[in-house]
C-alpha cells in the first residue's frame, strides 16, 4: 500500500539503525528545548545558526524524498520511525514509547517546554495527538487496527509541562468501527477524557482475510 516500504533488513540491522538515528533526534530534540529557552548574546545566537545549518546541510546530503514512511521487514515488523507521536527518528515526537499492560496501552513521558500552551501547561493540539496515537494503539493491540475516525475530547482542567501519563483501553468493537477510551494523567488525576472511533478502511478491508502482515501490525 502507498506508503509502506519493504525493506530486507536482518535485526541487527534495524538495531544498528536505531542505535545511529535515536541520539540524532534526541540531540535534535534538546536542541528545540534549546532554541525555545536561550538567552545567550546575539554572536552566539549568530554561531548557533551557523552550526545548525551546517548540520541541516550535511544530513541533506543523502536522504529519503517526502517522507519516511512505514517501514516493514518480511517477519512482518513495522518500523514508523517518522511519526510524529512516536517516531523514533523524528525529533518533533516526544517521543512516546508506548507500552502494554493486560487490556491497558500507555506511555509515560516527560513534556517538555516547546509543546507550551497556556503558560506552563501542555498544548491542547499536542495533547490530542497524543491521545490519537496511544488511542490508536489500543487498536491496534487488541487486534482491531483502524485508523482515527473519530476523536472526542474533554480537557477537565490543564495539563501542566513534566511528567504525564497517557493510556487507553479498547471498550467494544463493532464491525469495522473500534471504540476506544482514554485519559491523560497527572500525578494521580484525570485532566482530559477522550473517545474515539478507530474505522478499519476500505482499503485495508477489500485485501481480504490475509492482508500483508506489517499493514496490521504494531508499530515501534
Ligand atoms: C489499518 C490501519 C492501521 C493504522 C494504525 C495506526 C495507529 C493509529 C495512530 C494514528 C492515528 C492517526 O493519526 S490516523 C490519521 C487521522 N485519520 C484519518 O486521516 C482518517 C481519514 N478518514 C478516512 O480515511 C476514512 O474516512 C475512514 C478510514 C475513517 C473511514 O472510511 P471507510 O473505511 O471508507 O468507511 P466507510 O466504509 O464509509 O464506513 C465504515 C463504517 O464506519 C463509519 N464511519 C465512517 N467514517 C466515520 C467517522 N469519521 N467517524 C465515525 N464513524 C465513521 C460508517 O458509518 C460505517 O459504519 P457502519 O455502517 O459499519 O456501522
Amino acid at each position: 500500500m502507498f506508503g509502506h516500504v519493504m525493506e530486507d533488513l536482518t535485526p541487527e540491522e534495524i538495531a544498528a539503525a536505531s542505535q545511529l538515528y535515536a541520539p540524532l533526534a534526541d540531540r535534535v530534540r534538546e536542541l528545540v528545548a534549546a532554541t525555545v529557552l536561550t538567552e545567550v548574546p546575539a554572536p552566539d545566537v549568530a554561531k548557533a545558526i551557523q552550526l545548525i545549518e551546517e548540520a541541516t546541510a550535511l544530513l541533506g546530503t543523502k536522504a529519503v524524498e517526502g517522507s519516511f514512511g512505514v517501514r516493514w521487514t518480511p517477519d512482518g515488523k513495522r518500523r514508523t520511525w517518522g511519526n510524529a507521536i512516536v517516531g523514533l527518528r523524528n525529533p518533533i515526537a516526544p517521543p512516546l514509547d508506548i507500552r502494554q499492560r493486560g487490556d491497558l496501552t500507555y506511555a509515560d513521558v516527560v513534556i517538555g517546554p516547546q509543546y507550551e500552551g497556556p503558560p506552563t501547561l501542555v498544548h491542547g493540539g499536542i495533547i490530542a495527538a497524543m491521545l490519537d496515537q496511544v488511542l490508536g494503539d489500543a487498536a491496534v493491540n487488541a487486534g482491531v487496527p483502524g485508523m482515527t475516525g473519530t476523536l472526542r475530547i474533554r480537557y477537565n482542567r490543564g495539563t501542566p509541562l513534566g511528567p504525564i501519563r497517557v493510556q487507553s483501553a479498547v471498550d467494544r468493537v463493532e464491525g469495522v468501527k473500534t471504540f476506544v477510551s482514554g485519559q491523560v494523567i497527572v500525578d494521580d488525576a484525570v485532566t482530559v477524557e477522550a473517545e474515539g472511533i478507530f474505522i478499519l478502511p476500505k482499503a485495508v478491508r477489500d485485501l481480504g482475510d490475509n492482508p500483508p502482515p506489517g499493514i496490521l501490525a504494531p508499530g515501534d
